[in-house]
């Protein structure tokens, strides 16, 4: 049997989502379904469930390191994402890793709060992700309250599409070559009415876009920061432009909320193969 070559390959380093829609496990069925080999670092074991966290138990910042570094120094990886990071201490011990290996296709979803509520990244940690592991990012994708977070702004500051773009524009000069703002949050209490969702990318010399998607009316959107940063990842690693990527991305993510399954009793999940179907 001979194996198969020219192949690209991601690694992500998150947390693991026992419920299957978010974490890790998101991330490797969206490489797998983009075509691309997915391996992982596990950053933290969560407890969970559509209902929510019910518990976080984060692995030691050393044998965080080593699983990257036994991925980047054996197998390689032509792109490179950080989901849940959880700790300063798991983002130093993360950072010095991917600086020794010179990863310069990074993206950095910066997971703070999970759908439900419960904390995926210690307050105390949000200096060092913008000190150390942003000016590494190729691309950061925060949410709205992410972007508020790494800009040290109240949590309600962005409301609207010249707040994103403006917010987009503060977090690159936090060092990142693009920032993606997702506005999924945006107008959440407008369900009703809602009929786009967009998100604005900054970078380059001097790149601005909206990115309009139809808004899908549903309650299981649980997974879809980690689906959309980690086929943005797939894609680079596969070697199409950053905005392509992107944009790739944004289709993806949208298909696998159109198809979401309503796993459990509370907030279901993406179905990652429904790219297929639309095809
Ligand atoms: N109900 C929805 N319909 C269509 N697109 C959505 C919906 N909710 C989120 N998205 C898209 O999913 C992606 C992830 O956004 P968001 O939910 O804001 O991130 P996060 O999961 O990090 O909170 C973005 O591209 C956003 O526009
Ligand atoms: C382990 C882990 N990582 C990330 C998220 C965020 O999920 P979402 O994409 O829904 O914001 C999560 N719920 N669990």
């Amino acid at each position: 049997m001979t194996g198969q070559t020219g192949f690209a390959r991601a690694l992500t380093v998150a947390g693991s989502d026992s419920g299957g829609g978010a974490g890790i496990q998101a991330d490797l069925k969206t490489m797998q379904e983009l075509g691309v080999f997915g391996m992982s670092a596990l950053t933290a074991v969560t407890v969970q469930n559509s209902l929510g966290v019910h518990g976080v138990h984060p692995l030691e910042p050393a044998a965080v390191a080593d699983q990257a570094e036994a991925v980047l120094s054996d197998i390689g990886a032509d792109a490179v994402k950080t989901g849940m990071l959880f700790s300063s201490e798991v983002i130093e011990a993360v950072c010095d890793v991917l600086e020794r290996y010179a990863v310069r296709r990074l993206t950095v979803d910066p997971v703070m709060i999970a759908k439900g509520g419960a904390s995926l990244l210690r307050a105390e940690a949000v200096a060092a992700m913008v000190r150390r592991l942003l000016p590494m990012a190729e691309i950061v994708t925060p949410n709205v309250p992410e972007a508020c977070a790494l800009l040290g702004l109240p949590e309600d500051a962005i409301r609207d599409e010249t707040d994103m773009a403006d917010a987009a524009r503060q977090i690159r000069l936090l060092g990142p070559e693009y920032v993606l703002v997702k506005g999924g949050h945006l107008g959440e209490t407008e369900a009703e009415t809602r009929t786009e969702c967009a998100d604005v990318l900054a970078g380059g010399s001097d790149l601005l876009r909206v990115l309009r998607s139809p808004f899908i009316p549903t309650r299981h959107t649980h997974g879809t920061g980690c689906t959309l940063s980690a086929a943005i990842t797939a894609y680079r690693a596969r070697g199409l432009a950053m905005e392509e990527a992107v944009r790739g991305a944004k289709d993806f993510v949208s298909k696998a909320i159109a198809y979401a399954v309503p796993t459990g009793g509370g907030i279901g999940s993406l179905w990652h193969a429904a790219h297929r179907r639309a095809e």
